[in-house]
């Protein structure tokens, strides 16, 4: 049942005959830390991930904001399809990245406001983020600073996102992926589920709540995702029901 805010229910067992699974990995996969290199990765989170490919036939994608060889080195054992830098790089799908103009001089400005006024600066393989964790109160000075800097870097776009603003490349998104992913085996003809905890995954959630399958929102928040999950820890218990706990191991 939902309430006006959104989905309050957790979601069914995945059915892995049928289901083509997406995941997005901060917040989700993994706690929210205070910084985006202090994530604690449960060890064998890659390996349960491929255990799980398995068996749902490969139909398993993980789908990220983060750049792709973060996303490969945090999970590593897991060798299917990965969708990097909000859907603008990929692994294992035969597709170009999308590496608009300016990128080094784009990341030059970030990297020189965030040195003026204390905030943490991500360099990305396709963009760049801003962290206001530590100075929440410069969240609406940064926001403006992204939003005129995409001004003068028009093959950027803002992507607001916890605590944090980046620049990645305009049209990228995951619904996007979603779409492009699904077109393909082994996606093609199985109902698309995809969780995701932040405001970068709400399209994505849309998508496949419109497609014929659903979303499944972690954490707090207004959603279009018909089920919802508390934490991560609650995102890999879920996982591991198709496959029990001891072949899950994470
Ligand atoms: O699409 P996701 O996998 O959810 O990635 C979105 C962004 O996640 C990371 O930033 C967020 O998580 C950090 C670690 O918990 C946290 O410190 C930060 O405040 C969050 O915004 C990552 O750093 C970004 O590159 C991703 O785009």
């Amino acid at each position: 049942m939902r309430d006006p805010f959104g989905a309050t229910e957790a979601p069914p067992a995945l059915d892995t005959a049928q289901d083509a699974l997406f995941l997005d990995f901060d917040g989700c996969l993994v706690e929210i830390a205070p910084r985006p290199d202090a994530i604690c990765v449960p060890d064998r989170l890659g390996l349960g991930l491929a255990a799980l490919a398995a068996r749902l036939d490969g139909a398993l994608a993980i789908v990220s904001g983060r750049s792709l060889r973060e996303l490969e080195h945090y999970l590593a054992g897991f060798d299917g399809p990965m969708v990097g830098s909000h859907g603008a790089e990929s692994r294992g799908l035969g597709e170009a990245p999308l590496r608009p103009e300016g990128l080094l001089a784009l990341q030059a400005e970030l990297a020189e406001f965030a040195a003026q006024k204390g905030l943490l600066y991500e360099p990305k393989s396709l963009g760049a983020g801003l962290h206001f964790r530590a100075r929440p109160e410069l969240q609406a000075e940064t926001e403006a600073f992204a939003a005129r800097a995409a001004l003068r870097f028009p093959g950027f776009e803002v992507q607001l996102a916890k605590m944090a603003v980046e620049l990645r490349p305009r049209g990228a998104s995951k619904d996007g992926a979603l779409a492009r992913l699904t077109r393909r085996a082994p996606f093609a003809g199985r109902r698309p589920v995809y969780a995701g905890d932040d405001v970068t995954d709400e399209p994505a959630l849309a998508w496949a709540e419109a497609h014929g399958g659903y979303g499944v929102k972690v954490g707090p928040g207004d959603t279009a995702a018909s089920y919802r999950l508390g934490a991560p820890d609650q995102v890999r218990a879920w996982l591991a029901r198709p496959l029990g706990e001891d072949a899950w191991d994470v």
